[in-house]
């Protein structure tokens, strides 16, 4: 096929291409994620750092309560040395005895700076659990220009950072805090993997894990570089090379340049690595970190229980727009106001085949809808366990067909048109989308439902309107039936015969020149119970034209009388 494009007039040349790894017999490619990660939520310092704003204290609680509650049990909760509100934060939580659970862990982040270690270990006087998160940069641009030193040099920025922050956690914290410790080098991305692996070592051999001394190696993608397959290769490299390897949390930290950050946490995972720090719907530097929720909730849809809780997805949001002062966009995955929302034909068809397919296997199975393997075409989840309703599932506009349509009035007036009355409803919902644009809502399809087809309370209109009275006899299979109607504004009693009630009232319609000919007939009820309605639905040939009525009653003979003067006043309209 021929490629038409262009070279672009954009500056090619300024960029190189990233390093593969030489990782022929690679594994992950073969792997499954079939638990869930540990998480930490870096909401709170690498989320706000990247705020215009940073989160006030009251914003900042509102968000740590939120983490808790949602079942994170890894928060870095701020960079304590950067200032006073930082450090305030820590205490804040520490010293309320109701803010931290026995089983949360916070964490906190510094620079390799010896004043810094010293008021960030400070801080945590007095915590249950708590982390020290030591970082330098260790990619070659970081070392030449940032640091300008050699790989030596850089190296011994980490083994001091480490010493220090050991022995601070040892003068400082006494033995109520159950301390941890977490190195990364930042800009992993770009480090050469031979000296990431060396600085790391470097790091262990200060640190000295061990049996019950863990050391988690966070390497981040603190600018996204790569493919999230080569950031996969990376991972399983340094998984191979790493010494001590069973007493390491091996952790993914990826940031969302190139809009690849959940795929490049999810292939790492695949490859090994244990943890994953990334924010609540993708807050945090430039572009983002990883979206937790986002990552949380691929792993709910595939089955697999991510040990968080987003069953209230909304108040999630409503904190998370509280705290960030930002708004979630309307196509966020599986939060977003549009994400469950089909306004396509092609789509509402089969989400409505879908729904109704659910409810049918369900009840064959003896069982309810959530019992049964999720299966709705074009909605990975099912929007109510997240705690969203099914209203706006469907929402029709010029571009939606019968199927989205029939929903809405199966879904909210337990309406379950035939096929071809959707077509025909459908053409008039479509003749109104084309005439005047936009979306029509469920409650204007069902004014012109209404309007078409019923006797619409606000506007009666049409020759004929059956009143309460009627009565059938049956003698020898023939059965005369007797209406009270008005006809043209005048009371009438209609009578005739036939082999059922509706060709006796075919018969009747023939006396006030009425000539109609049964082509279809449906009904079913629309509720259970005492009271409960039936609908009737009726396709006629009536002149030249063919016409569907519908009739709805708690007697059933009536809900069909009425589908036929349904059909018949609109013939006449
Ligand atoms: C990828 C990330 O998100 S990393 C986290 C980044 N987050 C933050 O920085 C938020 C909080 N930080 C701050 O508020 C400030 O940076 C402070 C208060 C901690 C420090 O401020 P300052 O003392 O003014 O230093 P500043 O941040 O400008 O750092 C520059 C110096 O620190 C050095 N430095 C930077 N990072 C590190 C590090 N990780 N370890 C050791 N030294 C470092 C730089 O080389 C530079 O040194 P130089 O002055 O000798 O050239
Ligand atoms: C401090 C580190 C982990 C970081 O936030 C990054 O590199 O993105
Ligand atoms: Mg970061």
């Amino acid at each position: 096929m021929a490629n038409r494009q262009q070279p672009s007039p954009m500056p090619i040349h300024k960029y190189g291409r990233y390093e593969q790894v030489d990782l022929p017999d690679r594994t992950w490619p073969e792997k499954r994620i079939t638990t869930a990660p540990r998480w930490l939520s870096t909401d709170l310092r690498d989320g706000n750092q990247a705020l215009i704003d940073p989160m006030s204290p009251a914003r900042k609680r509102a968000m740590f309560d939120l983490l808790v509650k949602m079942g994170y049990k890894e928060i870095e909760v701020g960079f304590p040395a950067s200032g006073q509100t930082d450090f305030d934060f820590v205490r804040s939580i520490i010293e309320d005895p109701d803010a931290i659970p026995e089983d949360v862990t916070i964490s906190v982040l510094t620079q390799a700076r010896e004043d810094l270690i010293e008021r960030t270990v400070e801080s945590l006087k007095g915590a249950h659990r708590a982390t020290v998160h030591l970082y330098n940069a260790t990619a070659p641009v970081f070392r030449r220009v940032v640091f300008r030193g050699s790989r030596d040099d850089i190296k011994q920025i980490a083994v001091d950072g480490t010493r220090l922050v050991v022995e601070y956690a040892e003068k400082l914290l006494g033995p109520e805090t159950h301390f941890g410790y977490q190195y990364s080098p930042e800009i992993f991305t770009d480090t050469e993997l031979d000296f990431a692996l060396e600085v790391c070592e470097a790091v262990m051999d200060v640190y000295q894990p061990g049996p019950g001394r863990e050391i988690i190696l966070n390497l981040p993608a603190t600018v996204e570089r790569s493919t999230p397959s080569t950031h996969a290769d990376r991972f399983e490299w340094m998984g191979r090379h790493l010494s001590r390897r069973e007493h390491v949390c091996l952790s993914i930290h990826p940031h969302n340049d190139r809009g690849t950050a959940v795929a490049a946490a999810e292939l790492s995972l695949m490859a090994g690595a244990d943890r994953v720090e990334g924010c609540l719907f993708g807050q945090g530097e430039r572009t983002g970190n990883v979206d937790l929720v986002t990552l949380g909730m691929n792993l709910f849809s595939q089955g697999v229980d991510p040990q968080i809780d987003f069953s209230d997805i909304d108040e999630i949001r409503r904190t998370w727009e509280y705290c960030n002062q930002m708004d979630v966009h309307p196509r966020h995955p599986y939060v977003g106001d549009l994400v469950y929302t089909s306004f396509s034909g092609s789509h509402q068809d089969a989400i409505k085949k879908g729904f109704d397919a659910m409810e049918a296997d369900a009840k064959a199975q003896g069982v309810t809808v959530d019992d049964i393997e999720w299966a709705v075409p074009y909605l990975p989840i099912d929007p109510k366990d997240v705690g969203r309703s099914y209203e706006a599932v469907i929402r029709v506009n010029s571009q939606s067909g019968k199927g989205g349509i029939a929903y809405v009035l199966k879904n909210d007036h337990k309406l379950d048109l035939p096929r071809r009355m959707q077509i025909e409803f459908s053409k008039i919902i479509q003749a109104k989308t084309d005439a005047e644009g936009g979306e029509v809502t469920p409650a204007d399809i069902w004014s012109v439902f209404q309007d078409e087809y019923l006797p619409n309370p606000g506007n009666p209109w049409g020759r004929i309107q059956v009143k309460n009275g009627q009565s059938t006899t049956d003698r020898d299979g023939v059965d005369t039936l007797t209406v009270e109607a008005a006809v043209d504004g005048v009371d009438t009693v209609l009578t005739g015969s036939g082999n059922g009630p509706i060709s006796a009232f075919f018969d009747a319609l023939q006396s006030i020149g009425v000539d109609v000919r049964l082509l279809d007939y449906q009904e079913h009820t629309m509720s259970e119970g005492a009271s409960a309605q039936a609908a009737s639905y009726i396709e006629c040939a009536i002149g030249d034209k063919v016409l569907w009525g519908i009739g709805i009653d708690a007697n059933t003979t009536r809900a069909s009388l009425k589908a036929v003067v349904s059909a018949v006043n609109r013939a006449a309209r």
